[in-house]
């Protein structure tokens, strides 16, 4: 395959780093140049996966001329984080024939963005998928044991994001799952449960409908089961990687987007490790737990919320009994990540969630 080499007279090989400046906030990172080409005549895309400095590009999606491009980026976004979900601008060849190459010369602005550290300590954030409606959690209700706090990391990461958690419990073949879900009934969170000689696919297809979702869940918990039974030609659908790396398999990659038959995208994160949260804002720990963030809300300026909280609402309702029947356990969940985010010595990274 022969990939082009770069415009010589591209007016974007002439800018340096010097001319973009981040902008300040960190949902809408997109790099702004003050002088920007125009690129008239720039199709837009969306990446479907990213491998070695390349991308797979989707363009005219669901329109008459719908496309994969392979597409390279610009000089100038060398720096740029471009991941899964980012809608682009493509320069160069996008007609999608075999051994084209496009060129990536802007990134639209995100409406989410899904993040992660590499752990706990490590405050250095890595973006996972951009512009995702929603964050599937999968977790089993037995083997492996489900463990309450790693949802609520992943309830804050999706409140980091800035996208809508929908949890799926699994295996409820092997264990009653109404107990452990019994603890996040003060969520606005909506739970499906499911079994792979009855997976719940109408209603899963129906919430995922028309919106771009992200699945997490810790190995193990039957992620692929449930998504095989979402997208039942996913073996074909993941082809698209190998037509980006030439190669019958896709280990490098750390996403796959999954395409719904009747519109919609699933995206898979097999190759993400860690959900470390250490590049989350502390304050924004209370506001994921939405049964106890009102009330936190009417603790002194400046409270930690942690066990010797002077007048903390939050432990005062909670040693009144007063927080319902897991006020308890959820106070202590809510503790424990704040402890990690906030102590530099707490920042061990054990609790760090590793799908
Ligand atoms: N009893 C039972 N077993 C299930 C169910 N769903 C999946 N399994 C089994 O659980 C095991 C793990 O399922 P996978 O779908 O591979 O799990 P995963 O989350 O994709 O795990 P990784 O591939 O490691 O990321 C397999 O042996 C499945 O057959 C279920 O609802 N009930
Ligand atoms: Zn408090």
């Amino acid at each position: 395959m022969s990939w082009l080499p770069p415009d010589d007279d591209d007016p974007y090989e002439q800018y340096d780093e010097s001319l973009i400046r981040a902008r300040p906030n960190p949902k809408a990172n997109r790099p702004r140049s003050k002088q920007r080409p125009a690129h008239e005549n720039a199709v837009v895309g969306r990446v479907v996966t990213v491998d070695r400095g390349r991308y797979l590009c989707l363009v005219d999606e669901s329109g008459p001329d719908e496309r994969e491009v392979i597409s390279t980026r610009a000089r100038e976004l060398r720096t740029s984080a471009i991941v899964t979900g980012d809608q682009v601008d493509l320069v160069g060849d996008a007609s999608g024939v075999e051994g084209s190459l496009a060129r990536i010369v802007r990134i639209h602005e995100r409406r989410t963005l899904l993040r992660r550290s590499a752990d706990d300590t490590d405050a250095v954030e890595r973006i996972i998928v951009a512009n995702a409606d929603q964050l599937l959690i999968v977790v089993a209700a037995a083997n492996p044991e489900p463990r309450p706090r790693l949802v609520d990391r992943y309830l804050v990461a999706a409140f980091d994001a800035g996208i809508e958690p929908l949890l799926v419990m699994t295996k409820t073949d092997l264990a009653d799952p109404a107990p452990f879900l019994a603890q996040f009934r003060g969520l606005e969170l909506r739970v499906v449960t499911s079994r792979s000689d009855a997976p719940p696919v109408d209603e899963l297809r129906a919430m995922l409908h028309d919106r771009t979702t992200v699945a997490v869940g810790h190995s193990g918990v039957g992620k692929s089961t449930l998504v095989n039974a979402l997208v039942p030609d996913a073996r074909r659908a993941t082809g698209v990687v190998n037509a980006v790396t030439g190669r019958g398999r896709h280990t490098s990659s750390s996403t796959v987007s999954l395409r719904l038959s009747g519109g919609g995208w699933i995206i898979d994160t097999p190759g993400v490790r860690s959900f470390g949260l250490g590049h989350v804002d502390p304050d924004n720990i209370l506001r994921s737990f939405g049964d106890l963030a009102e009330i936190g809300a009417s603790c002194p300026r400046g409270c930690t919320h942690l066990p010797d909280a002077p007048d903390c609402e939050l432990v005062e309702r909670a040693a009144a009994g007063e927080l319902g029947e897991f006020g308890a356990e959820r106070l202590d969940s809510l503790q424990r990540l704040l402890t990690t985010l906030m102590t530099p010595s707490g920042r061990t990274g054990a609790d760090t969630l590793r799908p």
